[in-house]
């Protein structure tokens, strides 16, 4: 039977392939996957040997690196906090999150796996190196090119002997208009192999494509589609973006594979055939979200995002006869007349969707409801990890008049010194080694006119604080390299989990930045103080499993209702998925059968230690319980810190903060 590229190749089967191919230059059909054995095939035009080392394969110069990097700003600026959290999920498991362009040279790695990096540091598998197929045989990343498709690529399925100690899996990621711009990668020792591995780089690329998108035609007309109606607002949503007479200008994978249309189709498809729908009837029922009949499967829900252009104007919206880049060869003849000054903008209440009961956490709300819309009210949101302040933020986003405005989000922390300052305030072209000949607009600019949601503040350089002020004081940004100072406007939200106060005191923040930033501070409850835990575990099961109407034993909810949840919602979302996971097909009940081993014994801890506190005890009691918790994970992941980390759903940094060091 052929075998799936999904799944690596039994080991027995690979060492007979291996023999035949080194013995007779062919394989018998179905012993590996069709893809890789075109790709063993085209490795052997490439003259590469098995046996061999890679001629002459080209590494880039830490200019040319630098050069690469400034030419994908866009791709690399949205890959590296989706790879940050990525190499969170596979932390302490011999792994290297990697991103490569579209000639498979490696632009960046997230990891910091020490002993695994070196080895993969001895092939190459290292920025500034090239692992397209043709220098470096059959892998993860460069066959995912070659194919176009996911790809995983396990030990001796590497064309190259030398690679064989790997296990790679790797997803394209294409921009908006369906050119493929690169590969999401995660590579380890092979003895690591996990079959989840490729379902998160899929998940990693798409979510790269979903930021693209959104900030490309995030304020342009466009629909997002989902099997569930949940689905929509989501990064696992389809998107498609629609010229104001009917032409599908862009979209994301998820959208090509929910409406079966494939790259060719962007520029050359009407929203007609892409939807069975006619721009008119779109446009007329508005943003409310509808359900598209789907043949004999369930349907597929769409809700329309009518886009500040056709807002704007009351254009009428005229038919063309030929698609927007003249590639395609589909007739597009209805004249559509639409009433676009009319059409609805409402926001939707994502507020009152986060409200699940707390009394503190609706206080939050209500604060952040009043200044929705003035934005000359700088809004710092304070709590610890995983208390939901990103979230929070984009619902203070979604549910202003600037909701269909661009939302940009950055995360200080995740940035280096050294590009923070060109990903902020944007270049001049040649404004630097490397920097690109087009320039780059920069993410205060790129927030014009909707929200910049500037994540760990508190981790701003202190020279660039003085940048930002600048900023803030005079509403305008000056790129790197000289030109204009261009006018800008946004809603400013900023997060820490450090408390913002006590970093002016230490002088890492200035102060004045301080009282720029403070116009209204909330701070986020931590989850061992709300009162609505059982209400947000049903709603996180609602999300998790929207069609099977799970609910958590009454036993469980009392113990979780102890926990003391360091990792915060971040920790209880993560236990639930995974129990849901484990949970029998037919089911319904969750029980502690179904919960992670370490948290399982927590719950213990929790129950049997001295004095264990009831869910009002006193914050002593639960910082002891929260220290005998964190004692408890370290213990069973053999004090292995990074596994520690992550099972409690808390930062590395977090943990060693916690252990008093660092
Ligand atoms: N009200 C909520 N309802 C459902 N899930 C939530 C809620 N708040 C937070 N979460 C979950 O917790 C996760 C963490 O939330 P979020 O990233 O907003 O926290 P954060 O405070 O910004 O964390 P960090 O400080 O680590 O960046 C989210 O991905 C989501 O799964």
């Amino acid at each position: 039977m052929p075998h799936p590229p999904e799944a690596p190749t039994p080991p027995e089967r690979i060492r007979q392939a291996r023999r035949q191919w080194l013995d007779t230059g062919t394989v018998a059909t179905g012993l590996i996957a069709g893809p890789l054995q075109a790709s063993w095939a085209r490795c052997r035009e490439f003259g590469l040997q098995p046996q061999g080392r890679p001629q002459g394969a080209p590494h880039a110069s830490s200019a040319q690196l630098a050069r690469a990097l400034a030419h994908r700003h866009a791709l690399v600026a949205h890959a590296k906090p989706v790879m940050a959290f990525l190499n969170e999920q596979v932390q302490g498991s011999d792994s290297l999150v990697l991103l490569a362009d579209a000639h498979g040279l490696l632009l960046h790695a997230s990891g910091d796996d020490a002993p695994f990096a070196d080895r993969a540091a001895r092939v190459a598998l290292r920025p500034g190196a090239v692992w397209s197929e043709q220098w470096r045989g059959t892998n993860a990343i460069g066959t995912a090119l070659a194919e176009g498709a996911p790809m995983v690529v396990h030990a001796g399925e590497h064309y190259l002997e030398r690679n064989g100690f790997l296990t790679c899996a790797a997803a394209p990621i294409a921009d908006a208009t369906g050119q493929l711009l690169g590969v999401l990668d995660i590579s380890g020792d092979r003895r690591g192999y996990h079959r989840h591995t490729l379902a998160l780089v899929r998940s990693g690329a798409r979510m790269i494509e979903h930021q693209l998108f959104t900030s490309r035609h995030g304020s342009g007309l466009h629909v997002r589609l989902h099997a569930q109606i949940e689905g929509l607002g989501t990064v696992t949503e389809g998107l498609l973006a629609l010229s104001e007479d009917g032409w599908v200008t862009g979209a994301n994978t998820a959208a090509l594979e929910l409406l079966g249309l494939t790259r060719g189709d962007i520029g050359a498809a009407t929203v007609e055939r892409a939807l069975g729908l006619d721009l008119r009837s779109l446009l007329a029922h508005g943003p409310a979200p509808r359900a598209l009949p789907r043949g004999g499967s369930a349907p597929l829900w769409l809700r329309l995002e009518p886009g500040q252009t056709l807002r704007r104007s009351s254009a009428t919206v005229v038919s063309r006869a030929q698609p927007p880049a003249a590639t395609g060869t589909a007739a597009f003849s209805t004249t559509v007349s639409a009433p676009a000054a009319d059409l609805p903008s409402r926001p939707h209440d994502a507020l009152a969707a986060l409200d699940t009961g707390d009394a503190a956490f609706r206080a939050v709300l209500e604060r952040a409801r009043k200044v929705l819309d003035k934005p000359a009210v700088p809004v710092l949101l304070q709590g610890e990890t995983g208390t939901g302040k990103d979230l929070l933020a984009r619902a203070m986003h979604d549910s202003s008049q600037r909701h269909d405005k661009p939302f940009v989000a950055v995360n200080c922390a995740a940035l280096p010194e050294t590009l923070i300052e060109a990903e902020l305030f944007g270049y001049r072209p040649g404004a630097f080694t490397g920097a690109s000949r087009h320039g780059a607009p920069g993410r205060l600019r790129e927030a014009h006119g909707g929200t910049l949601f500037l994540d760990e503040i508190g981790d701003m350089p202190l020279a660039l604080q003085a940048r930002l002020l600048r900023v803030l004081q005079e509403r305008q940004v000056s790129p790197l390299g000289g030109g204009a100072a261009v006018a800008v406007d946004f809603r400013l939200i900023c997060a820490s989990h450090r408390k913002l106060k006590d970093e002016v005191a230490a002088g890492r923040l200035r102060e004045d930045l301080y009282y720029r930033l403070e116009g209204l501070l909330l701070t986020l409850p931590p989850l061992r103080e709300r009162t609505d835990l059982p209400a947000l575990v049903a709603r996180l099961l609602q999300a998790e499993a929207p069609d099977r109407a799970l609910h958590v034993d009454d036993a469980l909810i009392t113990a979780f209702c102890r926990q003391p949840w360091p990792g915060n919602l971040r920790q209880l979302a993560q236990a639930l998925r995974t129990a849901v996971a484990l949970l029998d097909g037919g089911a319904t009940q969750i029980t502690e059968a179904e919960l992670p081993d370490d948290l399982r014994a927590a719950l213990h801890t929790a129950v049997d230690a001295p004095g264990a506190p009831a869910t009002d005890s006193a914050a002593e009691d639960l910082r002891q319980l929260t220290n005998a918790r964190i004692r408890a994970t370290l213990a069973a992941a053999q004090g292995n810190v990074s596994a520690a980390a992550r099972r409690l759903g808390i930062s590395r940094n977090t943990l060693y903060r916690r252990l008093g060091i660092g």
